[in-house]
């Protein structure tokens, strides 16, 4: 039985090994599980803090959180009153759909609409769809952003929260170098819209990290020396890394001691600037995970 519906989540079984968990919660991804290249035992590819709520409560510390419409501090007057990342990785999606089942692909959909509690915090007509997709050793996540407004036009931002399972010291995430990016643990406003230049061949986060590479590239490498994954993406042109390092990471209520030497986050999203999504269109942003 390759889809398994749970209470609060749906797991996927791969013919050859790989499996992964979507929480209802979020649709957040907080389980994905896959060989390397050698084959042999699939391993866990995500970090989620011991002490990440799974229910339902907060935002998951951890997994896939996706982050729509709006990424950090909400700014748009239209957002006002959403909290940081946005509504989608707080609000209970559907398990809408089994879409592929076959030796190659096992493939599930989850939908949110306008609820009234979507509404309450932001009162626009849009519906999400994601799709996530298992492969053997590929893990696939589409976002589907639709306006369904008659009159008004939709700006969004869109973020995949990518906790990636890596010895945080060990990490380099390629290639960034001639990248322009801001770094938001600049201590100043205007330090932190000040565009920088990246000229490290790779990146690393053996200190506190948390910066916005615009235009990124769509295809990154983070690689430590036993392992690494790739991260191919569309429609998402920025992308994002973060490690709060110890000083900032224990300032984090639902992080577990030392959490941040496990991950690193690499987050693909359209960040800087918004999407502008025409009447009655859709949107879709995407990105494969590969396990190496
Ligand atoms: O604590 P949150 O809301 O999950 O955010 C975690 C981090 O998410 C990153 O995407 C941001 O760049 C960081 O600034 C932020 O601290």
């Amino acid at each position: 039985m390759p889809v398994e519906q749970l209470t609060d989540r749906v797991t996927l079984k791969h013919p050859k090994g790989a499996t992964a968990e979507i929480l209802h919660y979020g649709a957040t991804v907080i389980s994905w599980k896959s060989s390397d290249v050698t084959g042999g035992e699939p391993l866990e590819r995500l970090f989620v803090s011991s002490k990440a709520s799974l229910d339902g409560s907060k935002p998951v510390r951890g997994g896939i959180p996706i982050v729509f419409p709006a990424f950090g501090a909400p700014e748009l007057p239209q957002f006002s009153n959403l909290k940081q990342h946005g509504y989608a990785r707080s609000s209970t999606w559907r398990f809408t759909s089994l879409l592929v089942d076959n030796d190659s692909n096992v493939s599930v959909k989850f939908s949110l609409g306008p609820t009234a509690d979507v509404k309450a915090v932001f009162n626009f007509p849009v519906s999400l769809e994601y799709v996530v997709t298992l492969s053997e050793r590929k893990l696939g996540t589409d976002l589907h952003v639709t306006n369904h407004s008659d009159t008004d036009v939709l700006q969004f931002q869109a973020l995949f929260h990518n906790y990636i399972r890596a010895p945080a010291n060990d990490v380099k995430i390629s290639p960034l170098t001639g990248k322009n990016y801001f770094d938001k643990t600049e201590a100043t406003a205007e330090a932190r819209v000040t565009p920088k230049l990246e000229r490290r061949k790779g990146v690393d986060v053996q200190k506190y990290t948390d910066s916005v590479y615009v235009d990124g590239g769509q295809v990154y490498d983070v690689t430590w020396p036993q392992g690494g994954i790739q991260i191919k993406t569309e429609g998402l042109k920025d992308v994002v890394v973060w490690n709060p390092q110890e000083t900032a990471g224990k300032a984090i209520g639902d992080m577990e001691d030392g959490g941040w030497e496990k991950y690193v986050c690499v987050e693909p999203g359209h960040v800087r600037g918004y999407i502008t999504l025409p009447v009655g269109e859709s949107w879709i942003g995407r990105q494969i995970l590969r396990s190496g």
